[in-house]
């Protein structure tokens, strides 16, 4: 998989250098980039926003810097000898992931939410794009304008408002690549955190056993494993039943 992302805060993506990322980078699992909007600019001060027409308050990301910025790292990506052929149709129809259409996502607190079932989708895609944001957002025709060599996917990670897109990234990147086979070490965790099989995971406990008057439930401790998964499917959902009702299934 390639990445690129595109942000006027390139040092706000180094965490990407780091840990797991950092580490599927250096086995050749990732393919990341990270792009300083600015360097596309061509004016003197490297302006990259403006004032809102229909006026209201902040400033509005210029288009012009994203759109040749966004037109290099198609150059330099999977795609870049992608011959003029016909776009593919989606691989998944409708999902927005084609087979060889590279995906721009755009954080925005106006997005589609970002899920574990998106990060699954986009862990199929062979090139990510991530516009950064900032100030009050990028001018809505740059979307429109991407949308004829990308699959364009506005995403929210969350019902409120950050900074910029930076954060967002960061967030989904991370959801995305230790989905890529390589990159965790072990891939039966996977299937047993939150939001993996829909609901939120069962209650974790290590050694020692017995910790300042807390002792680990006894089922745990009984190596009946059948006993155990029983136990720990009514964890998850009493768990889930008390903090997160609306991922519970439809009772039928
Ligand atoms: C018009 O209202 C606003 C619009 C944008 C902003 C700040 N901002 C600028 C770019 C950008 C990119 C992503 C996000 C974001 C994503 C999520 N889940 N929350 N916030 C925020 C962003 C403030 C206000």
């Amino acid at each position: 998989m390639r990445i690129d992302v595109i942000s006027i805060f390139p040092d706000y993506l180094a965490a990407l250098d780091l840990s797991l990322i950092g580490k599927a980078r250096a086995a050749g699992l990732l393919d990341l980039a990270v792009h300083d909007l600015r360097d596309f600019t061509t004016d003197r001060h490297r302006t990259v926003d403006d004032t809102p027409y229909g006026g209201g308050a902040g400033m509005v990301m210029k288009p012009e810097p994203w759109a040749q910025a966004l037109t290099a790292v198609l150059d330099v990506g999977p795609d870049a000898d992608a011959d003029d052929a016909p776009l593919s149709e989606d691989a998944v129809p409708g999902s927005g992931v084609a087979a060889d259409r590279p995906v721009l996502v755009i954080p925005s607190p106006a997005g589609e939410v970002f899920r574990q079932a998106t990060a699954h989708e986009l862990a199929e895609a062979d090139h990510l794009v991530f516009a950064c944001g900032r100030y009050e957002g990028i001018d809505e025709r740059v979307a429109e304008w991407a949308a004829d060599r990308f699959a364009v996917r506005p995403l929210s990670i969350g019902d409120y408002v950050l900074n910029g897109g930076e954060v967002a990234t960061l967030a989904m990147i991370e959801a995305i690549v230790r989905l890529i086979p390589g990159v965790i070490g072990n891939p039966g965790s996977l299937t047993e955190e939150s939001h993996a099989d829909g609901l939120l995971e069962y209650p974790m406990y290590t050694k020692p056993a017995s910790w300042r008057g807390r002792d680990v439930p006894d089922v745990l401790l009984s190596g009946d494993h059948g006993r155990i998964a029983r136990w720990r499917r009514e964890e998850q959902l009493a768990r889930t039943a008390a903090r997160r009702p609306d991922l519970l299934p439809p009772v039928c």
